[in-house]
């Protein structure tokens, strides 16, 4: 495909993904149907697309419209390229420019579409991250890091490093989180490598990474994963010392995945429905569904799907999902309360108003880190809760 014709197919693709479709699955059924799309194509096409959802109201800004074409236009304006070498008309390219398709200097372009952030957050992203909301918000315009977690129970992070790089897989070690491996490149060949196979390394972010190695863990100790998903956390924990670990998730099949790749860790993990049974745990993680909006670059749709109701929906599940977890923790013992959020009312508010509900929590721990170059936005709050004493 020339790159006139990749910029019409994202442009197709974002047309759909407007009108409400799952940009994911969008994407799959363009290629599916797009069968003269090599990989290089079908990478390139979502690479437009993904990084159009994520500016999507600079680009409509500067393109005229929030339509697949407008922000194709407005992404070539904003990289200052001349629309008309791409927009010819010719094969399958888009057609040229029309005189009604103007496009609006960036610097006139109120703060929320300059940040590429819905109207209606932006006072909460503001009572949330002060000063740091521009850059905060304007982390989430560009894409991800790939970050590795070196398993620390198979290699040292050396080790893995060592072992990715005779794969030709780059990687540049995190100063600040001692397991983590940014892949500088051969990205795309680290699912299918031995080092990933064999269970040297996991896929993670950097937060995350360093959200878990704040945690109380130590051997022996006995751990619940209240919220285990597919296990990041789960095996991130295990990793670190062996556990008594037990995972547990309201959907069991969002586990599905888990027992795999606790296999290739070298971990074993007990999967449980009722973890009231195997109550009291030294430590219960919370990592709490949530707005999602500290990994925002990922999902970039997600941005522009959530609404203030849902918000609402998140925080009353949240509250409920702690209040179930807390009375599983052993006197003395650890409640870990983790989200991929930036905004205040899924983090510290949540916090706060659990200690309202419950007497007897002290905080021990606050985590916080907005998203940046080297990870996701993530927050992260341990609790210990107050030792029994029984009067004889
Ligand atoms: C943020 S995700 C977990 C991600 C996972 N911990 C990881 O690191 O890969 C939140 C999970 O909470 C689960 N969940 C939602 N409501 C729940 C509830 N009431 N009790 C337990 N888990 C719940 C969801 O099914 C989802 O898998």
């Amino acid at each position: 495909m020339t790159p006139a014709a990749r910029l019409a197919a994202a442009a197709q693709v974002l047309d759909e993904v407007l009108a409400g479709a799952p940009a994911e699955r969008t994407l799959t059924n363009w290629a599916r149907g797009a069968r003269y799309a090599g990989s290089k194509d079908r990478a390139a096409v979502r690479d437009l697309v993904y990084d159009a959802l994520r500016r999507r109201r600079s680009l409509g800004w500067a393109g005229g419209a929030e339509t697949g074409r407008g922000l194709m236009l407005g992404a070539l304006r904003l990289a200052g390229t001349d629309p008309a070498t791409l927009m010819t008309g010719e094969g399958h390219a888009l057609s040229p420019p029309t005189a009604a398709e103007v496009g609006r200097p960036i610097a006139e372009a109120p703060r929320a579409v300059r940040l590429d952030w819905p109207d209606w957050l932006l006072p909460r992203l503001d009572a949330s991250l002060g000063a740091g909301a521009d850059p905060g918000a304007l982390a989430l315009t560009a894409r991800a890091p790939v970050t590795l977690r070196a398993n620390l129970r198979k290699v040292t992070r050396d080790q893995a490093q060592a072992a990715l790089a005779a794969e030709e897989i780059e990687t540049q070690a995190d100063p600040e989180v001692h397991t983590a491996l940014h892949v500088t490149r051969g990205a795309s060949k680290v699912a299918a490598s031995q080092a990933y196979l064999t269970g040297l390394v996991e896929l993670q972010d950097a937060s995350s990474q360093a959200a878990v190695l704040r945690l109380p863990l130590r051997a022996g100790v006995r751990v619940l994963d209240y919220c285990a998903g597919g296990g990041g956390k789960t095996l991130a924990m295990g990793s670190l010392a062996p556990l008594d670990l037990v995972a547990h998730d309201a959907d069991p099949r969002r586990m599905t995945d888990l027992p795999p790749r606790a296999a290739r860790a070298g971990l074993t993990v007990a999967l449980d429905t009722d973890p009231a049974r195997k109550a009291p745990f030294d430590l219960v993680l919370v990592d709490a569904p949530c707005s999602g909006s500290g990994t925002w670059r990922r999902t970039p749709d997600a941005k522009w799907r959530l609404t203030s109701g849902r918000l609402d929906d998140l925080v009353r599940l949240q509250d409920t999902i702690l209040d179930a977890a807390a009375p599983l923790v052993v006197p003395a013992g650890h409640l870990a309360y983790s989200t991929c959020s930036i905004l205040a009312e899924e983090c510290d508010d949540r916090i706060a108003a659990f200690r309202q509900r419950h007497t007897g929590w002290q905080v021990v721990d606050r985590f916080f880190v907005p998203p940046g170059d080297a990870g996701d936005g993530f927050f992260q709050s341990v609790l210990r809760r107050d030792e029994v004493l029984t009067i004889r």
